[in-house]
């Protein structure tokens, strides 16, 4: 259903026109194709469906898993998750989810499925991620499914329920930015490097409020894998998505997928017609636009505690006193104190405890070919370091399965790593895979925020070559030297292509498919049209006690690290705010220097930052909820990460962004301990003792919105009509996005022990 116009159009353009429900005053509504669901950021949206009285509108549409909490240890004795997971917080995060796919009969594959593995993976892997889709999950990393040219964005768990309950969100045009690399790629460097090269280069708010369309020779000539771990990290560079057009290498990465249109239906040709179309046209608008020669970049890691710590490994520690800034050199200064390191030390000479090997940047077959290949090239006695703790984690049961078919296992076994079942893992630690004190990290994953893998944990990300190459040696190891000459592909590893190996083209159509077909699950819903509910408490003048904040990037692991994701709750939070920061990591006691446990800050309910970039990584709700549970409605700075700041408004909070020097202002007058006054309705802030106003902008739907306590699922019901014409006219015009196999499944797929590797044909 193209849209009449003749300006040239983006890639992000295209799909996003392609996806309109609904436009009106402010309020624009896109359809959503693909919804993945996993244990932390679900029970609480489960939990409004539930309350609602509301059902899963398209379950054919939408597929979970578990990831984040379980553990990575042998499955062989796995009977169920009662038995297996020990951590009693973790388990009933895993529970909740079980019991939530059955009541809301919703595909899922759980432990005992060999499909299991993390959302980011598990989507492309079954033909669930396509072309021209809209994606989401709540989870930021679901930016990952931008390499097959969908729009793809992590959500909070409010927006989690909101599509569960309506299979659209309410959303706003991004700015268009493209990001051009051009040439060969350096021996030694993947697309790893790239993206990490790239952040250095924007930094972590260098895409805020962006859609990156990555093009250019470089990025064609990679692989669909090497595509997803950039556009993986797109939010790492602020982004709201990153998106790679698709093209023949798309297409055949997906071909015979389970998922995958179907060839005998005659769909798979209509689809790639219409795949084609999805490519910017010439002479498109960019709002920003960066070139980058892929001759420039080096095997790159990080030096610090945010993923645009950049450096090359050949190089240095910089040194804080060289940033011009003040804020910048204070946040430098903070983290190599938090990494142990000094200014001007030589990256080749930092020392290692453990490397991990997975992640949704980096827990692909291809990664661990390319670590695997690392290690074969020194021979068949290569070994783990002394004292190194290496692991390795694949993305998902089907990629250790491949793996093991491959017998890429026995050469890493061989060398003495630990060879474990899927899952996020040390990426995060919400499982027992975890850092100590102090322990460093050579790491594949995508964050390396204080705290990420460990309290006190030393993180430095680096490519899956690069972690095999500092595992081998003990310190951080400029992979070119260990490979030496030798990267051609080594004769040791035998690499399928997955669609050899999963047999695809030669399956039978898919049983699941057919099943499904024609499932039209919308039959629950209510018939009448819904009011729009006020469900949030209402916002209009909001007088207190601001809390004065100089941080840039405060990121979310930071607002509330990943030991309180646990919750079944909302609420509760307030005492996790800030939580690393507030308290002393040994005796659990607060700290006195800290401005949330000093009086009168202690009853904030304003938050003046004047560092840019607030809420950035993660899209876990939790940080407004915790922040909300402290008493703060508002949040005043100059920027904000996008899936915090929207999540700040479905739960009736207000972020406003203002210019540095009227925070500045704002900021003295928190110091002094005296209210400031956010009246909404009046768009000011008046300062204390008459001291006068500071007008400020918000969106005028948004500020409706809070001013009258309503919640968005009900505004968006009252476009029940429209969202009914849009599933026709996708119906008939992408007849493969309906029905795709999985609402009848729920309660069918295999539990127990995961079955022993073969090299067979899937079970779908
Ligand atoms: C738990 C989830 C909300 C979170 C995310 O959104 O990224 C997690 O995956 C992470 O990597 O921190
Ligand atoms: S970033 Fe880490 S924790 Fe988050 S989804 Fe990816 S693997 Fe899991």
């Amino acid at each position: 259903m193209p849209v009449a116009t003749s300006a040239p159009r983006t890639l992000y353009d295209k799909v996003f026109d392609d996806h309109l429900v609904y436009s009106g005053e402010g309020d624009t509504l896109i359809y959503i194709d693909r919804h993945l669901v996993h244990e932390v950021t679900s029970p609480q949206a489960f939990e409004g469906l539930r309350n609602a009285k509301r059902p899963v509108r398209r379950p054919d549409c939408t597929l979970a898993t578990v990831d984040h909490n379980i553990p990575t240890s042998s499955r062989k004795s796995f009977k169920n998750i009662d038995t297996f997971i020990a951590e009693p917080d973790s388990r009933a995060q895993v529970g909740a989810l079980e019991h939530n796919v059955k009541e809301f009969g919703l595909t899922y594959f759980g432990m005992g499925d060999r499909r299991q593995g993390i959302v980011h993976i598990i989507g492309p892997e079954q033909g669930f991620t396509l072309p021209g889709t809209t994606v989401v999950c709540g989870d930021s990393h679901t930016s990952t499914h931008g390499a097959f040219g969908a729009l793809a964005f992590g959500i909070g768990t409010s927006e989690v329920e909101h599509v569960l309950a309506t299979q659209t969100l309410p959303q706003k045009k991004s700015k268009n930015m493209r990001i051009n690399v051009e040439g060969e790629l350096p021996q030694g460097c993947n697309s790893k490097d790239i993206v990490l090269h790239i952040i250095g280069l924007i930094g972590t708010a260098g895409g805020n409020g962006a859609v990156i369309e990555f093009s250019g020779s470089t990025i064609r000539a990679l692989s669909m894998e090497a595509r997803m771990s950039i556009c993986n990290m797109s939010i790492e560079g602020g982004a709201r998505a990153g998106m790679i057009a698709p093209d023949e290498i798309t297409f055949k990465y997906l071909e015979g997928r389970p998922l995958a249109p179907r060839k005998d239906n005659g769909e798979w040709d209509r689809a790639v017609e219409y795949w084609k179309t999805l490519s910017s046209d010439p002479g498109a608008h960019y709002d920003v636009e960066v070139e980058i020669r892929a001759e420039d970049i080096a095997p790159t890691i990080t030096w610090g505690t945010s993923p645009q710590d950049t450096v090359a490994i050949t190089g240095v520690v910089p040194n804080p006193a060289d940033a011009k800034d003040p804020i910048r050199k204070a946040g430098m200064e903070r983290a190599l104190e938090y990494m142990g390191l000094q200014a001007g030390e030589v990256m080749e000479k930092v020392k290692i405890d453990k490397a991990f090997l997975g992640s949704c940047t980096n827990g692909r077959i291809e990664d661990l070919r390319s670590a695997a290949q690392v290690i074969a090239s020194r021979g068949k006695d290569a070994k783990v370091a002394e004292g190194i703790y290496a692991m390795v984690v694949p993305g998902s049961g089907l990629v250790k399965q491949q793996a093991e078919a491959e017998g890429i296992d026995v050469i890493f076994k061989k060398a003495g790593f630990d060879w474990r079942e899927a899952g996020c893992s040390m990426c995060l630690g919400m499982n027992p895979d975890q850092l100590s004190p102090q322990e460093r990290c050579a790491s594949t994953s995508n964050r390396n925020f204080e705290g990420r893998q460990g309290a006190g944990g030393r993180t430095h990300l680096m490519s899956p070559a690069m972690v095999a190459a500092a595992a081998l040696t003990g310190y951080l190891t400029d992979v070119r030297k260990v490979l030496g000459d030798d990267v051609a592909e080594h004769p040791d590893i035998k690499i399928t292509q997955a669609s050899e190996y999963f047999d695809v083209a030669k399956a039978a159509p898919n049983p699941i498919a057919q099943d499904t077909l024609n499932g039209d699950n919308n039959s629950a819903l209510p018939e009448e049209v819904e009011p729009a509910s006020a469900g949030l408490p209402k916002f209009t003048v909001l007088k207190g006690i601001a809390i004065p904040l100089s941080i840039p990037n405060v990121d979310t692991d930071m607002i509330i690290p990943k030991q309180f994701l646990k919750t079944l709750e909302r609420t509760g939070l307030g005492k996790a705010a800030f939580f690393e920061r507030r308290f002393n990591a040994k005796t659990g006691e607060e700290n006195p220097d800290f401005v949330f446990n000093r009086e009168p800050f202690r009853n904030g309910k304003i938050l003046v930052n004047t560092g840019a970039n607030f809420g950035c990584g993660s899209s876990r709700e939790h940080a407004p909820w915790a922040l909300n549970d402290f008493g703060i409605r508002c949040v005043l700075a100059p920027s904000f990460a996008d899936i915090f700041y929207n999540n700040c408004f479905k739960n009736g909070m207000l972020p406003l962004v203002l210019p540095q020097d009227q925070l500045e202002t704002l900021h003295a007058d928190a110091l002094t301990g005296q209210e400031l006054e956010i009246d909404l309705e009046n768009k000011v802030i008046n300062r204390p003792n008459g001291q006068g106003s500071i007008p400020f902008n918000v969106d005028d739907f948004r500020r409706h919105c809070l001013i009258n306590g309503l919640d968005d699922i009900g505004l968006t019901l009252q476009h029940r009509a429209e969202i009914e014409k849009f599933e026709s006219r996708r119906s008939a015009t992408w007849p493969w996005l309906d029905g795709l196999g999985y609402a009848k499944q729920g309660g069918k797929v295999p539990t127990g022990p995961v079955s022993p590797p073969k090299k067979q044909k899937m079970d779908w």
